[in-house]
This record gives structure tokens, sequence and C-alpha cells, in this order.
């Protein structure tokens, strides 16, 4: 299974800004981390994948054919999370599964189970018929990732899926995404580096619209070997040190200021020692200008 996002690139007429600039990546099965500051172009590659948006140029193609023209049977294997948005406070759980069944044109009989399945597997089936306006953040978006998996889906997206959660609702989250990942390409957009260190197959690092990077984070962080110290400097020094440097930690050790510095050459400082970089170091690197 193969999915191509071939040199597509969108401007909005409204304000001109050019979301995606030829954005161009293969995917296949496994967990895609898609990673980019807020107005990268996230959401917009997701709403053209998903066929709510069309591109100005360029396609997507599931195993070599043009997803516009598979029409319903590509969107059948689609899923998709969108960002969290007014949930339909009134419906209980169940309810709102039946409703979004209905928008998604499954038929009932296979409804019935699926939804039974899914409930239990997104841990809400206590609280199936409890109003989602009562429910956790967490929990919403647990009901929201289960809507997705309704069609049992080959290609699941989902938008920011963490957002607003706790640490621990974060953890509980990321580790089902990795559960239910098992043969389906799954592109999980987040601007949050820890949602995808550890989950993810693959890290696309997206800036401006354009794809800087494809590949594992291990790759990712090796490639950033050499580019990131630790200092000690006095707490004089802190000031300059910030304009003229990426600094991912500043940490007081006894008298003296402890910094962690992402630069491409080595900072002169007297105390400085290279350090192992991390996936954290990684985004500032990308995108501390942002
Ligand atoms: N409907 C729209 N009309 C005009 N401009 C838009 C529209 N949607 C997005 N944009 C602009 O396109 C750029 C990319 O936005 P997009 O929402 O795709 O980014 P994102 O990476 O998903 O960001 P976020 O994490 O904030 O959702 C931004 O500059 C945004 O302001």
């Amino acid at each position: 299974m193969e999915l191509t996002i071939s040199h597509i690139s969108k401007t909005y007429k409204k304000g001109g800004v050019k979301a995606l600039d030829d954005f161009h990546a293969i995917l296949t099965p496994g967990v895609y981390g898609f990673l980019g500051p807020n107005g990268a172009g996230k959401s917009t590659l997701m709403n053209i994948i998903t066929d709510n948006l069309t591109p100005d140029s360029g396609e997507v193609l599931f195993d070599g054919k043009n997803t516009r023209a598979l029409g319903k049977m590509f969107r059948a294997r689609v899923g998709y999370m969108p960002q969290q948005q007014g949930l339909y406070d009134d419906f209980s759980a169940v309810r709102f599964l039946w409703y979004m069944a209905a928008v998604k044109g499954i038929p009932r009989k296979e409804a019935k189970p699926r939804i039974e399945q899914l409930l239990t597997l997104v841990n809400l089936k206590e609280s199936a018929h409890k109003k989602l306006g009562t429910f956790s953040g967490g929990m919403k978006q647990r009901i929201l990732i289960a809507q997705a998996l309704l069609n049992d889906p080959d290609i699941l997206i989902l938008d920011e899926p963490t957002a607003g959660l706790d640490p621990k609702e974060r953890i509980r989250i990321r580790n089902f995404i990795s559960e239910i990942a098992q043969n389906k390409i799954v592109i999980l957009a987040t601007h949050v580096v820890s949602d995808i260190e550890f989950i993810a197959k693959e890290i696309m690092l997206i800036k401006k619209g354009k794809l800087l990077l494809l590949d594992t984070p291990a790759h990712i962080i090796d490639s950033m070997t050499g580019k990131v110290f630790s200092a000690l400097i006095s707490l004089d020094e802190l000031s300059a040190a910030q304009k003229q440097y990426r600094i991912s930690n500043i940490a007081n050790e006894n008298d003296q200021i402890c910094v962690r510095i992402v630069s491409d050459t080595i900072p002169e400082y007297a105390q400085i020692t290279p350090v192992k970089p991390t996936l954290e170091d990684v985004y500032l690197y990308y995108f501390a200008d942002q």
C-alpha cells in the first residue's frame, strides 16, 4: 500500500498565502509524524488528502491511482480526525457514532458490531450513553478517533490528536494510536515533539508549506550530531547568548547557568561540551525563527 503526495501546491485566494509549495512524499504503512509550527501547512495538506480541498497543482495517488478519480472508493478507505471542533455536546457517545456511521454511509448491520467494538477499543464502553458535553478532553479525543476508525480505514489522518490534553492522557492517546496503527498509513500532525518521538516510523518536517525532511527519527537526530552543546556561562553572559544562539534549555547550576545550545558552529565559551541531540533540538534548529 502506497500513498503518494505528488508535488502539491496550494495558495489560498483569501490572503494569498502559499500554504503548500511543491510538497512531495511517498508514504507506506506505519505512523508518520507530521511536525511543523502553527501555519506551516499541515491542515491544508490533510484537507487535500481527504479531498476536502482542491490543490492548485499536483495530485494524490493511492497505489498509483489518482484519488480524485477513485472518488468514493478512496474516501471509503480514509479515516479523518479533524482538530477538535464543536462536538455534538447533546449527543451521547453511542449516538454520535451512529450518526457518523450514517454520514459515512456505513450500513446499519455493519455499523452495530463496529460501534460496540470501537467503544471497547477506545475504552469508552462505560460512558457510551453519557453526553459528549460531559466528557473530559481525553474522552472527547478518543471518541473522535473512534469515529475516524468506523470504516476500518487503511489511511488514518489525525490532526493534533493530543491537543489540550494533560501528560497522562497524552501518553495514553499516543500508545493507543501506536496500537491501532498496524497495517495502516497513519499521518499524525502535531507541533508537539513528544507526541511522535517514540511512535513515528518516519517524521515529515514541514516549514512554510515545504517538506524539509522525511526520515526516521533516528536519522534525523543523528544528522544533528555535532550541532548541540552544553555550556556553563555566567548570568551576565546569558542575554548575549540568547541573542546569538538558539538555546533549547537553561538551568541553574550552582552559581552558573548551564545552557543547551543548538548551533552549526562551536560556541565560543570556555566550558563547552558536545551533547547528544534530541528531537526537541531538531525542532529548534529548524523552527527557532517561527
Ligand atoms: N481557509 C483559509 N483561507 C486563507 N488562508 C488560510 C486558510 N487556511 C489556512 N490558511 C493559511 O495557510 C497557511 C497554512 O495553514 P494550515 O492551517 O494549513 O497550517 P497548520 O500547519 O495546520 O497550522 P495549525 O497547526 O495552526 O493548524 C497559514 O498561513 C494559514 O493562515
